[in-house]
């Protein structure tokens, strides 16, 4: 990928590009190489079908723009980056160094988890605080929207402030189980560590080679996937102390705050 876009900067080294495919491709590769040992190219079709089944399912659009202080934290993390590997490749040793890196990557995380929210199905009878969820209730973790929770991240939930995490997760969080982008407990994703992992080496690579600035043309438009148009409305009306409980197929809606709300059901509009 830097070959390429070496390969694409104009006489003055700079060109414009939108780097969201390029950085899909590099994800895309760097597991299939890693679970199968085969590259990302040999998985073209497969990945480009992924994409539509993920396009199709895109519903809304979410309009807070933290990318005003990208500048600032990315000289901060070249600068990291400089020190601790120079313009070597990176090392296993070196990416534990990486602090401000580490504190962009996880207040990205907070701000746009890939994934949005997770599902359970209660098994026996259970009682949380108050509530009574029955045996076959199926809940749902909404993580994106207790990441962006004014009630625990302060009115500024919504900007992107990797200083949050100046002092690791359980300060940011109080001691809370509020930040979970990759879920929690016994089910608790596998590939967390890989993930970082490779995000830190991907990023010591970019900034070690380019420097990134917003295109003129660059409009701030993330949209949640995944969603079905319903839950987005309720997500966009801001209805988060709400429990919305499917048991079978009646679905119904309780709104009480036992959980401090969190609870959240995906519903098919
Ligand atoms: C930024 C990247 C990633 C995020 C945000 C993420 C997030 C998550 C979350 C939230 C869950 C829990 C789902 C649930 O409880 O229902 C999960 C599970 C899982 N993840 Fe990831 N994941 C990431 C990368 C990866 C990678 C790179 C791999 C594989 C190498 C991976 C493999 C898995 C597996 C196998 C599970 C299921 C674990 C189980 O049910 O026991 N993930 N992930």
């Amino acid at each position: 990928m830097i070959s390429i876009w070496k390969g694409l900067l104009s006489p003055d080294g700079t060109c414009e590009i939108d780097v969201c495919p390029f950085l899909q491709n590099l994800t895309c590769d760097a597991i299939s190489r890693t679970a199968f040992g085969n590259s990302h190219e040999e998985g073209t079709k497969i990945f480009e079908l992924l994409k539509k089944q993920g396009n199709l399912v895109m519903t809304a659009r979410h309009t807070n723009n933290p990318l005003w202080r990208y500048p600032e934290w990315q000289a901060r993390a070249r600068q990291e980056v400089l020190q601790v590997f120079g313009n070597q490749n990176p090392n296993i040793e070196g990416l534990s160094q990486l602090k401000i890196v580490t504190m962009i990557l996880y207040e990205v995380l907070r701000l746009y988890p890939p994934v949005l929210y997770f599902n359970r199905a209660i098994q026996k009878d259970l009682k949380v605080g108050n509530l009574l969820l029955p045996a076959g209730t199926k809940v749902s973790l909404p993580i994106i929207l207790i990441h962006q929770d004014n009630d625990i991240w302060g009115d500024d939930a919504k900007e992107f402030k990797p200083e949050r995490f100046a002092e690791g997760i359980a300060k940011a969080t109080k001691g809370q189980v509020c930040y979970f982008p990759f879920g929690w407990g016994p089910r608790i994703c596998i590939g967390q560590n890989f993930a970082i992992l490779e995000a830190k080496i991907a990023i010591s690579l970019l900034l070690q080679n380019f420097s990134f600035e917003l295109s003129p043309n660059y409009a701030h438009r993330p949209h949640l996937s995944g969603f079905g148009r319903v839950s987005v409305a309720r997500c966009v009306a801001g209805v988060k102390r709400c429990v919305l409980i499917e048991r079978s197929k009646d679905d119904f809606a309780m709104n009480f705050e036992p959980f401090g709300g969190y609870m959240w059901n995906f519903l098919t509009p």
